[in-house]
């Protein structure tokens, strides 16, 4: 593929995965992805949210702690064994916007397919990524909020992706991360 036209594919898919991230009810930090075969198709999209099924009332969506509860009912007669109060953040209950993208694409990935993610992928994810037969990423933004998680380190996840032989490129620089010596 020459250069332009993969610039061009860059930035088409670029303003889909921003557009997914609104859909996100994540209080601080909207995430969206989208997966792209080799050929250009669209094969799916994500954003960052707690999985389908989840009572989103009753599902934190900020970084600071809420106060949750839940009882164990005898699952024969409905009657009370236990009630149990916690307290917890978003950040277990958040589905990442790449781990829903790869998700829904019910493990159809074929050869040569890229990833565009808002954010740089945590090393979970990075691992899910190698898993999934993705050939490329591409990560729009390298500038977060001090507080955000996506701050984190990026050693583990390049060493992911350098295993798994996928490319990256972050802030239009496009990157094969090789194994290394330590020196
Ligand atoms: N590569 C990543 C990293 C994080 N997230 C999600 C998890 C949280 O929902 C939010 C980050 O929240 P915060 O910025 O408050 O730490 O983005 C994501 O979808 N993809």
């Amino acid at each position: 593929m020459n250069e332009d036209r993969r610039k061009l594919r860059d930035e088409v898919y670029s303003q889909m995965m921003l557009a997914q991230a609104r859909l996100s009810k994540d209080a601080n930090t909207q995430m969206g992805a989208v997966l792209v075969s080799g050929d250009g198709r669209v094969l799916s999209t994500g954003y960052n949210g707690a999985p389908k099924g989840f009572d989103d009332s009753t599902v934190p969506y900020t970084r600071e702690k809420q106060k949750l509860a839940y009882d164990l009912l005898d699952a024969d007669s409905g009657e009370l064994i236990s009630h149990h109060e916690f307290e917890a953040n978003k950040y277990p209950f958040m589905v990442h916007a790449e781990i829903n993208a790869l998700h829904y694409a019910h493990g159809k990935v074929p050869p040569g397919s890229k990833l565009y993610v808002i954010g740089f992928p945590c090393e979970r994810c990075a691992l899910e990524i190698a898993l999934s037969g993705v050939s490329e990423i591409f990560v729009a933004k390298d500038d977060y909020d001090p507080n955000s998680s996506l701050n984190n380190c990026r050693d583990t996840a390049y060493y992911m992706f350098a295993q798994a032989d996928i490319l990256v490129t972050i802030c239009g620089k496009r990157m094969r991360p090789v194994i290394s010596k330590c020196r």
